[in-house]
């Protein structure tokens, strides 16, 4: 693994300068659908997992199977979401969190469960450190609902959450192959045909001062079920990885995808829900870009019997998606804390992770 684009330590780390990664290639010369970037973390390239020919297909599922075990975090290039269309999502959610406060009040008072929130603390303490961070979340189905301003803000993301919702729910389809099932089979348990998704915006404001190493967002791992993110070219996402904070670095028009617990919940863990974190951008603002898909809000999810031999060995009861999400979200975000509800606790073993 080299080391001079990951940040190696348990403490965050801040963001300098980085030469970035060399350019990609529109397809994958090796016909392989899977390698590791510089610095590790495994690459997907898309392409090759819907196009390949059907040896390419099967290594490129083989290598998307270990990327979800050995880290349960990777990035997917040939991704084919226009370039275009992750600026302008990007460009007009930048818009809103610079629009005068009182066009956004009504969403400040939202709770976890509304369809439409902003959260302006970005500067609060909790258990002593800082954290900075602006955010917009939206339920972008089974309908979008989107701030009236600014005004082409809805059609964006519908295009956005659209085109990141059948590339996440293709993604989905290869999975489940990898966990050896057929490929509609996590998305039948999960009724992801129908599936629950939301956007996030997060805006981290510049920040200087004498402590560098704020935090943007603490240690979690999302509710959800698998989530795609961008950034604006500032990094920041930290991914714990072999018991080390790694700062990860995408390759040019790159997304990252990142395991959520509903996958951890499905797969009987075997593919967990990866923690991550973000750090504040230093001197320029640092923005992401959250696009996540989920079960339908009330469907129970719980362990394919398929992964779960004889009964053997369950790991997750079932739990409404909704009672799940309401649960993370009502509680200080506090590592994978939140999974312990659905985890079959066992007398002589405490939770893992
Ligand atoms: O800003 C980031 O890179 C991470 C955001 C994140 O983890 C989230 O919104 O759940
Ligand atoms: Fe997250």
């Amino acid at each position: 693994m080299a080391g001079t684009s990951l940040c190696h330590s348990t403490d965050p780390c801040t963001n300098g300068e980085h030469s970035g990664h060399p350019a990609v290639p529109s397809s994958s010369p090796s016909g392989i659908g899977t390698r590791g970037g510089d610095d590790g973390i495994p690459v997907v390239d898309f392409d090759v997992l819907v196009n390949g020919a059907a040896d390419q297909r099967a290594q490129a599922i083989r290598e998307l199977g270990r990327a979800c075990e050995d880290w349960g975090f990777f990035m997917v290039i040939n991704h084919g979401v226009p370039e275009e269309l992750k600026e302008a999502m990007m460009e007009t959610c930048k818009e809103l969190f610079s629009l005068p406060e009182e066009q956004k009040a009504e969403y400040l008072e939202a709770g976890p469960m509304d369809p439409i929130r902003i959260g302006t603390g970005f500067f609060s303490v909790v258990d002593g450190v800082r954290y900075w961070r602006d955010y917009l979340k939206m339920f972008a189905r089974p309908e979008l609902h989107c701030p009236a301003k600014p005004a082409k803000l809805r059609d964006v993301a519908a295009e956005y959450s659209a085109k990141t919702r059948d590339l996440l729910l293709s993604l989905a389809k290869a999975i489940s192959e990898s966990l050896g099932l057929d490929g509609g089979r996590i998305s039948e348990a999960m009724d992801l045909e129908s599936c629950f998704q939301i956007l996030v915006a997060n805006h981290y404001p510049p920040y200087t001062g004498p402590d560098s190493a704020g935090l943007g967002l603490p240690a979690h791992s999302d509710h959800g079920f698998l989530t795609l993110l961008f950034q604006n070219g500032v990094d920041g996402l930290q991914v714990k990885h072999d018991g080390q904070w790694l700062l990860a670095k995408p390759l040019p028009g790159a997304f990252f995808v990142i395991a959520g617990d509903q996958l951890e919940i499905v797969s009987n863990g075997r593919y967990k829900g990866m923690l991550h974190r973000a750090v504040v951008g230093g001197e320029r603002a640092r923005m992401s870009m959250v696009s996540m898909i989920s079960p339908c809000l009330d469907t129970v999810v719980e362990p394919v019997p398929e992964l779960v031999p004889d009964g053997q060995g369950l790991e997750f009861r079932g739990v409404r998606y909704r009672d799940y999400m309401e649960h993370q979200q009502s509680n200080k975000l506090k590592g994978k804390a939140a999974l312990d509800i659905a985890r079959v606790q066992r007398d002589n073993a405490g939770p893992e992770n």
